[in-house]
């Protein structure tokens, strides 16, 4: 058993009659990315963002005026890439997701990419601290098991600091997990819920078959399932071959997690989601969202032997990666 008091990843699905009328404005910080255009396209297409803010350190402002031409009610602005610049795009926003940084080629971990992406984070981090400081922050960036503790350390350092709205965005280990498992059974990925719960790299993902409708898959067929669940992200960084990650699933992930804490944050209840967060720790696990933020943090439950072996293994490289997001901060404010 595992008594997780954090969180990675978040899911599930309801109707809702929420309105759709609230002004909601979203930041989206690296818009111009291969994460960050189908991103903020298909923002642009969600009928409860009102405003939507693109920042880049280049190619925001062109993006949001070819964006700006699709028939929806919402505005869409890019930002210059300055400091007054990301000022303004973030100023009043009540969501803030950031793709800004840079992916893996052939041969690289998520940790190769801290040396880079660790101080884009951090200085990110700084400006919506101080701008927008009661947003949610929706981090994307790699290694995101380290940037979402270099995001929380600097609102910390801050004193902003609300865990209930800082977000590792793992929605994409659901999003595969779901599509793998119905590849498998010959199923509707629609109706395929997988919780994955610990990171989001390698072995500190950690999928819950044993939670899935398929609770039986056992031997071979399981280990090669888990393992496509936990390297999923590997797959698409060599087929791509150089050219970088995951963009469009992970647009598509980012935009469902965004779409989520609208949702919660219009009044719906019952909205899921997985997510990395911190409780006690950072780990990621299905969690409750609501008008600020988090509301409840679900437990990992009942887990089987083969899967408290996989979360022993999680944990030993989650802890250390944890560590060095904080370490980082602490050594370069
Ligand atoms: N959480 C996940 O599941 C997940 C999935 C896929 C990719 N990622 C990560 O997302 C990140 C972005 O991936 P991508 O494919 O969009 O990369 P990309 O290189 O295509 O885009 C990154 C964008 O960030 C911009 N940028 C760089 N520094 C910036 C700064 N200081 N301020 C604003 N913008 C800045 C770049 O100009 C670029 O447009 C990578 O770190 C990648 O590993 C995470
Ligand atoms: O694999 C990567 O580096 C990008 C992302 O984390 C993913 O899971 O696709």
């Amino acid at each position: 058993m595992f008594a997780a008091r954090q969180t990675f990843n978040l899911f599930q699905k309801r109707a809702f009659s929420a309105s759709a009328s609230q002004a909601s404005k979203v930041a989206v910080l690296g818009a111009a990315g291969g994460i960050g255009q189908p991103l903020s396209l298909l923002l642009k297409l969600n009928p409860r963002v009102s405003e939507l803010a693109l920042y880049d350190i280049r190619g925001g402002p062109g993006v949001a005026a070819d964006l700006s031409h699709i028939n929806t009610n919402s505005t869409v602005t890019g930002y210059s890439p300055d400091a007054a610049g990301l000022r303004e795009c973030l100023k009043d926003s009540e969501i803030i997701l950031i793709p800004a940084g840079v992916p893996r080629k052939p041969g690289m971990t998520r940790d190769d990419l801290f040396n880079t992406n660790a101080s884009i984070v951090r200085d990110l981090a700084k400006a919506a601290a101080e701008a927008a400081p009661k947003a949610h922050v929706l981090v994307i960036a790699n290694p995101v098991n380290s940037t979402v503790p270099i995001v929380s350390e600097v609102y910390k350092a801050k004193g902003v600091y609300d865990p209930k709205r800082l977000f590792g965005v793992t929605t994409l280990d659901v999003v595969r997990a779901s599509r793998f498992i119905s590849q498998v059974q010959k199923t509707d990925p629609a109706g395929e819920k997988v919780p994955v719960v610990g990171g989001h790299s390698g072995v500190t993902i950690v999928p819950l078959l044993s939670q899935s409708n398929h609770a039986s898959i056992a031997g071979e067929t399981r280990d090669a399932l888990v393992n496509r669940i936990q390297f999923g992200g590997d797959e698409v960084v060599k087929a791509k071959d150089g050219a970088g990650s995951a963009t469009l699933s992970m647009a598509m992930a980012g935009a469902r997690f965004a779409e989520s804490l609208l949702r919660a944050a219009q009044g719906e209840k019952g909205v899921i989601e997985p997510t990395f967060d911190q409780g006690i720790d950072f780990f990621a696990s299905r969690v409750e969202l609501g008008p600020n933020g988090v509301e409840t943090i679900h437990p990992v439950g009942q887990v089987n032997e083969y899967e408290q072996k996989l979360l022993d293994a999680c944990l030993v490289d989650l802890k250390k990666n944890i560590q060095k997001g904080v370490d980082f901060v602490k050594a370069n404010p």
